[in-house]
């Protein structure tokens, strides 16, 4: 039996925002943690946001290459549900927190995706992005996703360029446990548009 897909809505900054994508059926949000994206939050920004949510709608902390004692205090304060990890992290790093976590794999078309689910095994997904140069992800750029092998041992997240127009083509091709987007959802670039949202879920959803 086939699964529903999981939906994702990345890079909320606001209460109502994330509340609002939870009520229209996003199964989780996240929150990022990263200086240079325009949808970076502070912590007391985060704790609002996670202070909105419903029940049962999992809250996603998004890291690069954070330092580890900065994580480990931010976990203190802050109780997200997943950390994703969207840089260089190692296997060892991603398990030191005691929290349930995701990998991010920036794909080259070189790139083994097998290799990396077995090296981050222990992963509760792994999620795909596309590969650009400087930019560890949020880019709004697609990949080919036929260098996604069928037989990935993890579940898999696809990201990279989604928006409510390929959202459906890439389910339907995919077959991904869950989906992810960030800018196709957006009127510019960290903030986010609701109609996009309804427009997406609806989407993925119905493929
Ligand atoms: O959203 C960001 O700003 C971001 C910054 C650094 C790393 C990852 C980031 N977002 C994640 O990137 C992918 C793809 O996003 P997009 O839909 O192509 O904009 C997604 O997993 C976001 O969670």
């Amino acid at each position: 039996m086939s699964h529903q897909v999981r939906v994702k809505i990345c890079g909320l900054r606001d209460p109502a925002t994330a509340r609002a994508a939870a009520q229209m059926g996003a199964d989780a949000i996240g929150l990022v943690f990263y200086g240079p994206s325009p949808r970076n939050v502070s912590v007391a920004e985060a704790q609002a946001v996670l202070a909105a949510l419903p029940p049962f709608v999992t809250s996603v902390g998004l890291f690069v290459n954070a330092d580890a004692d900065w994580l480990r205090d931010l976990l203190k304060v802050l109780p997200l549900d997943l950390l994703q990890f969207h840089g260089d992290e190692s296997p060892e790093y991603c398990r030191s927190f005691g929290k349930p976590w995701i990998k991010a794999v920036r794909v080259k078309p070189d790139t083994n995706l097998i290799e990396y689910a077995a090296l981050f095994h222990d992963a509760r997904g792994l999620l795909v992005d596309a590969f650009v140069e400087g930019t560890p992800g949020g880019t709004g750029e697609a990949f080919d996703w036929s260098l996604i092998p069928k037989d990935l041992p993890l579940p898999l997240i696809l990201s990279g360029g989604l928006d409510p127009v390929n959202v459906s083509e890439a389910v339907a091709r995919i077959a991904p446990w869950a989906v992810d987007v960030s800018s196709g959802v957006e009127s510019a670039r960290g903030v986010k548009d609701l109609n996009k949202v309804a427009q997406f879920i609806k989407a993925a959803r119905h493929a």
